[in-house]
């Protein structure tokens, strides 16, 4: 079974929010075909990235940057996944306060070393995620969950 991995960083709540969306619609679009793990990303490691046939982050931004949790899975998981892991899909979710950009670039920046390909636009949410906003990342985690399981990744 193809797995997707989640992880999502942050300390209020809302980037967990949007993470629990995706990974719920994944779990429903993948009708039983698609494992989706829901992780902290202080909890994963190269075992679960190496693991996963796709990968969506979740992240607030923080002083214009992802979240250290998640730039320190990237810093753990960097070279052990050199050459192991090139064109996983993946996608990025930011719920940040009023911009998000300096996340998605560093997040892009860093995706493009591994390299991992990108599934679909970025989200991008200001402030508590709303009803649409938890629809978008939902159609996130479902697009992930389909694309995997009809191989078109
Ligand atoms: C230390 C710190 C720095 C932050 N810096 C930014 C920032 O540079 N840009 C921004 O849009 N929001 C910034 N924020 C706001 C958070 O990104 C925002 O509250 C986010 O939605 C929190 O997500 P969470 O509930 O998952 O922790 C910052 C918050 C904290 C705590």
């Amino acid at each position: 079974m193809k797995q997707l991995l989640i992880l999502w960083a942050g300390q209020t709540g809302r980037n967990l929010q949007l993470a629990r969306a995706a990974a719920a619609a994944a779990s429903e679009a993948g009708e039983g075909e698609i494992d989706v793990r829901l992780l902290p990303a202080q909890q994963a490691g190269i075992d679960d990235l190496l693991a996963c046939h796709g990968l969506i982050v979740a992240t607030p931004e923080n002083f214009g940057y992802m979240a250290g949790t998640l730039k320190d899975f990237f810093d753990r998981t960097f070279y052990p996944a050199q050459g192991r892991v090139e064109g996983l899909p993946y996608a990025i979710l930011i719920c940040a306060g009023n911009d998000g950009s300096g996340a998605r670039v560093a997040i892009e920046r860093i995706a493009r070393g591994y390299p991992l390909t990108p599934a679909c636009e970025p989200l991008i949410v200001h402030g508590e995620p709303d009803q649409a906003a938890l629809e978008r990342a939902a159609e996130v985690g479902a697009t992930l969950a389909l694309g995997l399981s009809l191989g078109l990744f």
